[in-house]
């Protein structure tokens, strides 16, 4: 029998770590929604030049996982390569020639942006005592960066998954300084799907006792079989059950025999490998913050509902879901649609599930292309 490759000791690389190329901003204390403050440091990259008039900017906002860095090679503070490649660049759908690209590690994050790994004024990690953060906290700390930026409005926000979300929040909170948001795999509000799913993957880390409540950065040990279970659970809802089927059936792993013989089948097998990779790279304090910021999230909340919330959203709204999404359906997409009229509607077909908002760069790049072309 094979044992399954999820316990790692990590590399040098910290979670939380303010390493590598990226730049740093200290927002103040910022006030939650939920209660108390948090002083905050942003972790964030740019491309392309701010325009003087300051009317070319472009936020990008990444998924749960994803961090500032959209595009390029890993490196020191990046521990994987850009998860958008070739959208960002000269000639690119975000094209540097004519845009200033701005993203950021979001609030709770763990790649430079103050998250539960951070170290708190005492020198130790936030661990437990990181409070509850919703994503119009994450928001808020991102209209931060805006004004230290000098950009007053954004010509675009976009995003997909947890980054939809933002784009979305942006565009209800802030309707003056967002021209046009583009909302990819995403939704309105979580659904009760969504928050169920998330719970077993919550369960999984809490329940690993190494994750001591939270407070286990500074014990040489994190909850890495907690956070694995979690990203399998996840990524299961990642991709489509067709596509799951075609690419693996009932393979066996090869040399492995899952017919009482102990071994794996190779999708078992493919699942390890992706919670393995994110053990290596990601902080399971981060994952649990995030997922509950997911949770809360529901643009109508103190607002009269979803659609009275999309509608006081003056600019330019544009959402696309993917047809095999099974976690973020077309359907959510389609309801922001009908919630709100005049929003526009595109399909992004593809096997591949939630995921074809990072995959289908091809599709992606031509969304982004319309909405900025009927600029
Ligand atoms: N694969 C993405 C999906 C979340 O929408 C991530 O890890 O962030």
């Amino acid at each position: 029998m094979t044992a399954t490759p999820i316990r790692t000791t990590g590399d040098a690389w910290r979670p939380g770590d303010p390493v590598g190329d990226r730049r740093f901003a200290d927002v103040g204390e910022v006030r939650l929604e939920r209660g108390g403050t948090l002083p905050v440091t942003v972790a964030y990259e740019t491309w392309g030049t701010l325009s003087p008039a300051a009317d070319n900017a472009i936020l990008v906002e990444h998924a749960l996982t994803g961090d500032s860095h959209v595009v390029g090679e890993a490196g020191p503070g990046h521990p994987t390569a850009g998860w958008w490649p070739g959208l960002v660049g000269p000639g690119a759908p975000l094209d540097t020639d004519r845009y200033f690209v701005v993203a950021a590690n979001v609030l709770g994050g763990c790649q430079g942006t103050t998250g539960p790994a951070s170290a708190a004024s005492d020198g130790r990690a936030w661990g437990s005592r990181f409070p509850f953060v919703t994503i119009r906290d994450q928001v808020e700390v991102e209209a931060r960066l805006a004004d230290a930026l000098g950009v007053d409005a954004w010509h675009l926000v976009l995003g997909g998954s947890m980054g939809g979300m933002r784009a979305l929040e942006w565009a209800a909170t802030h309707p003056r300084r967002v021209e046009r948001a583009l909302v990819l795999a995403s939704t309105a509000a979580t659904t009760a799907d969504q928050v169920a799913w998330c719970q077993p993957q919550l369960l999984a880390i809490r329940s690993d006792p190494d994750y001591r409540d939270g407070d286990y950065h500074d014990t040489g040990r994190a909850p890495l079989t907690g956070l694995g279970i979690a990203r399998r659970i996840a990524h299961i809802t990642y991709r489509h059950e067709g596509e799951l089927d075609q690419r693996f059936g009932r393979r066996p792993r090869p040399g492995e025999d899952p017919l009482g013989g102990g071994g794996r089948y190779d999708v078992e097998s493919y699942l390890d490998h992706h919670a393995a990779k994110l053990a290596r790279r990601f902080d399971a304090g981060s994952y649990v913050v995030l997922s509950e910021a997911m949770n809360s999230h529901d643009v109508g909340r103190d607002r009269g509902g979803v659609a009275a919330a999309l509608q006081a959203y003056p600019g330019r709204l544009h959402v696309a879901g993917v047809t095999t999404d099974r976690l973020y359906p077309l359907r959510l997409s389609q309801e922001m649609v009908r919630a709100r009229p005049g929003t526009t509607l595109t399909v992004i077909e593809s096997d591949h599930g939630h995921d074809g908002f990072l995959v289908e760069t091809a599709q992606v790049g031509a969304v982004i292309g319309e909405v900025l072309d009927r600029a």
